[in-house]
């Protein structure tokens, strides 16, 4: 490792076991952990539901401890950092719903200076500098007189993520923050996020399964899968060594490198279609989910622009539709149809 990296590195662990004990009964959830987490990089960490995610969270945390192993912060192993400084080190967003309705956006993002003042402390100029950086990021001004109970699901998260940064920590963690949010705000999230790690250069920890948009913002992913140890690296390098398989159980589902997806296994037989290649990718995709099988077909089909059509030849017959859906609806009745005649 160079000096550089080794110098941006807050948090690491080697080999690290994560579980549970109770009444002298351990329950192992995940063991062989090993990681480097970096400053100023959006960080990922993925895996199937029940891997141990929130584990490793609540590892770092020190609300559960560690089986075997020690985690480092900045050179000095977690264990011996005091709680009240480990708040302020590491800030941390839970998916639970905060139940503080009544206060305002803007009180809320103020209790993030709590580890840096006494309880309801008044604020320093410097505090309240953090505070208003931290509203400028998150573009959360245009809500901060709003009572809690009156912000979206979105306008909440970035409340959330506004208190976080003024607790001022090096980590932020954040445990699946677009969770309960529409596509645009798990956008929107997740580039505010990649934006506060390079320009705050604060390492962020993001738990989250939306593989497109974590691909799209992360610097590195950390994968998790049971039984394999934790594998860290690009999402571009991980892709193309065939490691985000790991994400999906053994089966009906792989990753499709060519196309960035997640598509189903079984490689599916189309009858031969002519036009523009995006026309074509819908129709093909319109056809998949008939659950027909092609293979022995001799449909051709053609797709026209300007105007848009298609033209289906099916034996000696031609038909045209004006879109996908129309032909789509013409070869679901025309399957039935043929059901039938093979049932009398
Ligand atoms: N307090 C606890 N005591 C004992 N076992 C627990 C406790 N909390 C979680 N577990 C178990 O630990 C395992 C990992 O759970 P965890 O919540 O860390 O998974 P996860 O990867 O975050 O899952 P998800 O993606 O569903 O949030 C699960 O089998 C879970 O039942």
């Amino acid at each position: 490792m160079n000096d550089f990296t080794s110098k941006q590195i807050t948090l690491s662990a080697d080999n690290l076991s994560i579980g549970y004990s109770k009444d002298n009964n351990i329950l192992a959830v995940a063991d062989g952990l090993s990681f480097r987490l970096e400053r100023g990089k959006l960080t990922c960490l993925m895996g199937p539901n029940g891997v141990g995610k929130s584990t490793l969270i609540k590892t770092i945390m020190r609300q559960t401890p560690v089986l075997k192993g020690e985690i480092i912060l900045n050179g000095i192993p977690i264990i011996n950092v005091p709680l009240k400084e480990l708040s302020k080190k590491i800030s941390v967003v839970l998916t639970d719903k905060v139940s503080t309705g009544n206060l305002t956006a803007e009180q809320l993002i103020s209790l993030g200076r709590i580890p840096h003042t006494a309880w309801l402390g008044n604020l320093s100029n410097r505090d309240e500098a953090i505070m208003e950086r931290a509203i400028e990021l998150t573009k959360t001004d245009y809500i901060r007189s709003k009572r809690l109970s009156e912000l979206s699901d979105g306008q909440l998260q970035k409340v959330m993520i506004a208190r976080a940064l003024c607790q001022d920590g090096e980590i932020l963690i954040l445990d699946e923050p677009t969770a309960h949010l529409d596509l645009v705000n798990r956008y929107e999230i997740m580039h505010l996020l990649k934006e506060i790690a390079l320009k705050e250069q604060k390492a962020v920890l993001v738990v989250t399964h939306d593989l497109d948009i974590a691909i799209d913002t992360a610097d590195t992913f950390w994968l998790m899968q049971c039984g394999f140890p934790l594998e860290s690296g690009t999402p571009e390098d991980l892709i193309l060594q065939g490691k985000l398989n790991r994400l999906l159980p053994e089966g009906h589902l792989v990753f499709d490198a060519q196309n960035g997806k997640v598509q189903e296994s079984k490689v599916m037989v189309f009858p031969e279609i002519k036009g523009d290649p995006i026309a074509v990718k819908w129709v093909q995709n319109a056809l998949k989910k008939t659950g027909q099988d092609f293979s022995k077909s001799n449909l051709e089909i053609e797709i026209k622009s300007e105007p848009f059509q298609i033209l289906l030849k099916e034996e000696k017959n031609i038909f045209y539709f004006s879109t996908i859906g129309e032909l789509i609806q013409h070869l679901i009745q025309d399957h039935k149809v043929s059901l039938e005649e093979n049932r009398h």
